[in-house]
């Protein structure tokens, strides 16, 4: 599976225009199809739920260009789809598969609706229900209540009024609402049960106004579309920034400092979400907003819990969930049922992953309650849930952590890991690579003293890795036991000692035959593999001095600053020669060197992670320096590279 690997982060701030918003997106994109005339869409999200309801619309016959930018021009079929038969893929969006139902139930055709696994798994039972009222003929060609659909051309009966539930999915409401002006009658809706996620109706009213159709309303319960109503191009339709976007990244600037700065959306926005900065404020963050920007800052005095009803905002209400992790006390979001029939069980979800991370987390029928703790690093699941990942990116301002399947974010928001990158600053890394007693355990372990931070010794971690091997008995060249014993490890890092299965390990992992051991086990992909996520998640704050063959290359690519540290192979061996005998050892020169030889030619020709200096790394050649001046000129460089 594909992951990311997030460090840990330590402050953020800057500035996003946010993509468009997915809700306006696909209404337009609907609407600008069914009315008369040509649309321009500009600034429109550019996603896999917005492609869906492009390729559906084209597949209807629909004129739509491209031009360039994200704008768009619609050929309005004037409410009769040119193509009566065919069969749509509307992957997992809620915007497209519910309102092209609607739309196509009361337009004629035969027409098959799908998605994904999961789409077949959220209901559509209450629109189904409402669009018989009037005479659709749709059928369920699986499970009833749910998708796949099949749509048949049916007398509609114009007129009168439809009953349609509201607390499972306000879409239903809005696919109703933006196809009933295809009667041409008069036609009232009765919302049956409490309506919820009722902001999005007012996006549905907003747009349909906006295309000619005003809808007139008693307060959340009956909605009629007056006769003759049809709708008609506005010419150009400017979409939005998302507000649900916008979340992740005003709670970035909450928890790290800030301010951060979304622009695109603000006080003047049709989108509910925009509310998210009211609880953001809460929890105590410092809001500020124009009309169409919002800021974020971190309060001096820390956030706090809070104890919110989200029915209003349930997607950006997940953001509140993460950002949960950063304040004081218990936060508790309730009424948020409707998580559970999204992009998956949002709720059990988002329980099982915050629980990973150390977290206390109490989850209901609808709602979570979540207590922060001390976070530690853990592989997060996704559920192929946009939300899920964007969400738990939050968590890096905690502790270093892996998003599983990180791509999944392309739903809504394809480039949502760069923009993060852009706003947030991660904790620094300087990375030390060299061959075997270049000396660079030695500086590594000083430099990191002297800057006060952590210290990886990345190569004690493969002699760990080669002794517990010994000890159980497996061979070193058992590439997959060996990965599976260094996935396992029990290790823990004191300041002068290194604990593993419990035991001090002394000089155990210092013997020569421990070094030949680590070259061996560390050519294997999968131990390296195996070891990745744990080397980066000793990335803690204020930062790491890392030190190994592999640092600056593979493990911290992004390493602010990387050292290629090397003596000759004569220095090298004398040195390690000096230590042993030091250590009242025996040991034979030019067997040391001719051992050094064969290790840097193993070490540079190995296949995955070879042994080199990186383009962007600066060389130290120590030969003719002692340990200090050594020492000096890394953090010389250090003080250069983290300013
Ligand atoms: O109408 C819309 O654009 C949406 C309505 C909400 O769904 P529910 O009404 O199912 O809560 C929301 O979660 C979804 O992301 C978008
Ligand atoms: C619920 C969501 O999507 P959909 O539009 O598919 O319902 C969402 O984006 O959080």
């Amino acid at each position: 599976m594909e992951f990311l690997d997030l460090s840990q982060q330590i402050s953020a701030g800057g500035t996003v225009r946010l993509p468009g918003s997915k809700s306006i997106s696909n209404r337009v994109l609907l609407l600008a199809a069914l009315a008369e005339g040509e649309t321009e869409v500009r600034d429109l999200l550019a996603s896999d739920d917005t492609e869906r309801m492009l390729d559906a619309l084209k597949t209807l016959g629909v004129g739509v260009d491209a031009l360039a930018g994200e704008s768009w021009r619609i050929k309005g079929c004037g409410g009769r789809f040119p193509v009566r038969q065919a069969e749509l893929f509307l992957g997992n969006a809620g915007t497209a598969f519910r309102p092209l139902t609607a739309a196509l139930a009361l337009a004629g055709g035969d027409y098959v609706l799908r998605g994904v696994a999961r789409m077949h798994e959220r209901p559509i039972g209450d629109l189904v229900d409402g669009l018989r009222q009037l005479g659709g003929n749709v059928t369920y060609l699986a499970n009833d209540g749910f998708p796949p659909l099949h749509l048949k051309p049916a007398t509609i009966r114009a007129g009168g009024t439809v009953q349609v539930r509201g607390d499972v999915s306000s879409q239903f409401l809005t696919g109703l609402l933006m196809a009933l002006p295809l009667t041409g009658e008069t036609a009232t809706v009765d919302v049956i049960g409490e309506l919820i996620s009722k902001p999005y109706i007012e996006i549905t009213l907003a747009i349909m106004a906006r295309f000619g159709v005003q809808v007139q309303r008693e307060g959340w319960q009956r909605f009629t579309v007056p006769a003759g109503s049809r709708y008609v191009s506005p010419g150009t339709v400017y979409v939005e920034g998302d507000a649900s976007s916008a979340s992740y990244f005003l709670a970035l600037g909450a928890i790290g400092g800030g301010p951060v700065r979304v622009e695109g959306v603000g006080r003047d926005s049709i989108q509910g979400d925009v509310r998210f900065a009211e609880a953001l404020a809460q929890m105590g963050a410092e809001i500020e907003m124009g009309p169409n920007w919002m800021a974020a800052r971190a309060p001096k005095s820390g956030l706090v819990a809070v104890d919110l009803d989200c029915n209003h905002i349930p997607d950006a209400a997940m953001t509140l969930a993460t950002t949960a992790l950063f304040a004081k006390g218990t936060t508790t979001l309730r009424n948020i049922a409707s998580w559970r029939v999204k992009e998956t069980d949002r709720i059990a979800a988002m329980a099982t992953e915050l629980r990973k991370l150390g977290a206390v987390v109490e989850e209901g029928e609808d709602f979570i309650r979540v207590t922060p703790a001390d976070l530690k690093p853990a592989a997060i699941d996704t559920y192929d849930d946009h939300r899920m990942a964007m969400c738990f990116s939050l968590v890096a301002f905690g502790t270093p952590l892996r998003i599983n399947d990180p791509k999944c974010v392309a739903k809504t928001f394809p480039d949502y890991f760069e923009r993060f990158a852009g706003v947030t600053q991660a904790a620094p890394v300087v990375a030390i690579d060299g061959p075997s007693a270049s000396g660079k355990g030695t500086v590594a372990a000083r430099v990191a003293a002297a800057l006060g931070f952590a210290y990886l010794d990345s190569g004690a971690l493969y002699r760990l890795t080669a002794l517990a091997a010994q000890r159980a008995g497996v061979d070193w060249a058992d590439e997959e036991r060996v990965a599976a014993i260094a996935a396992a490890l029990d290790v823990e890092f004191l300041e002068n000692e290194i604990r593993l299965d419990g035991q001090l390990v002394g000089d155990a992992i210092r013997t020569e035959a421990m070094s030949a051991g680590a070259s061996k086990v560390a050519a294997l992909p999968a131990v390296r593999e195996a070891l990745l996520f744990r080397q980066r998640a000793f990335n803690t704050k204020p930062g790491l001095v890392g030190d190994g063959r592999d640092m600056g290359s593979v493990i911290f690519p992004h390493a602010p600053l990387k050292v290629f540290l090397t003596a000759s192979a004569e220095v090298r061996a004398e040195r390690r020669y000096k230590q042993l005998i030091e250590k009242g050892l025996s040991a034979n020169l030019t067997d040391l060197l001719l051992d050094l030889q064969q290790r840097d030619e193993r070490d540079s020709q190995r296949s995955v992670a070879p042994l080199r200096q990186e383009r962007d790394a600066k060389l130290l050649d120590t030969t003719g320096l002692t340990i200090e001046q050594a020492v000096d000129q890394v953090l010389v460089w250090s003080r250069e590279a983290l300013k």
